[in-house]
């Protein structure tokens, strides 16, 4: 982290294979903040976050992503650099053959954690902070799409992470539903750790006004409105 600052992204080009798909990219995500990203289907979300996450390179102007340089990160160093962002992504959903408790460990294990007693701890303290502490035990299939929503946010928040990324993280939910997970990532938020969430869904942005970053025309408009 360079001060506050999680992801910062100056001037920088985006492509898809020669396509370019978002250019001169001015953008910043500090810590703690809540902010919404919005923008019509190919307009550019998923590359942003990709950038974000190390997936996708930059080779025109800089960025900063959780203290990594996202310019010259070492495909050895990206394993260290998504522990720090905790994904929530539709096509990241839980292992259907686990249980919830199983599926924490499984995590913890392929990220380092080697300590029965810490990863028992910290699988208990991230289904504490989603409300599902008395789920540890149960099959994704025992659970409501939101309780196994809760799940992957608590999977995401295993390693301390400084900002989630939340890729239509409602996409599958009821509209109660979808404002519980709203509030529970909000929540996080004022925690300290940043989160960022991509959305067509404009009912659930009205609820939770926030900043929102718009792709639109191969740009990033930061601070954009819903109409
Ligand atoms: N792997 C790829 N190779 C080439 N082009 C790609 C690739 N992935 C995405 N693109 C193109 O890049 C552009 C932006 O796609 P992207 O997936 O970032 O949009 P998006 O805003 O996330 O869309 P959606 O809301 O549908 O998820 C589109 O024109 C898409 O066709």
């Amino acid at each position: 982290m360079i001060g506050n600052s999680i992801i910062k992204l100056n001037n920088v080009d985006i492509f898809q294979q020669t396509h370019l798909v978002l250019s001169n990219v001015n953008l910043h995500i500090d810590k703690g903040d809540f902010v919404w990203l919005i923008g019509q289907t190919g307009s550019g979300k998923s590359s942003l976050l990709k950038v974000m996450y190390g997936d996708l390179t930059i080779n025109t102007g800089n960025g900063h992503a959780c203290g990594y340089d996202l310019n010259h990160i070492k495909s050895k160093d990206i394993p260290f650099l998504r522990r720090k962002l905790g994904i929530v992504f539709q096509d990241f959903q839980l292992l259907t053959d686990r249980s919830v408790e199983e599926n924490l460990r499984f995590v913890m294990r392929a990220t380092g954690w080697t300590d029965k007693k810490l990863i028992a701890d910290k699988a208990l303290d991230v289904l504490e902070k989603v409300g599902l502490r008395s789920k540890l035990k149960k099959m994704p299939h025992e659970l409501s799409g939101g309780e196994q929503q809760r799940v992957v946010i608590a999977r995401a928040l295993l390693n301390d992470p400084e900002i989630i990324l939340a890729d239509e993280p409602t996409g599958n939910l009821d509209p109660d539903t979808s404002e519980e997970i709203v509030l529970l990532l909000k929540q996080i938020s004022q925690s300290g750790t940043a989160v960022l969430i991509a959305t067509h869904d404009y009912h659930i942005i009205r609820t939770f006004p926030s900043r929102i970053i718009k792709c639109e025309n191969s740009k990033v408009l930061e601070d954009a409105k819903i109409a």
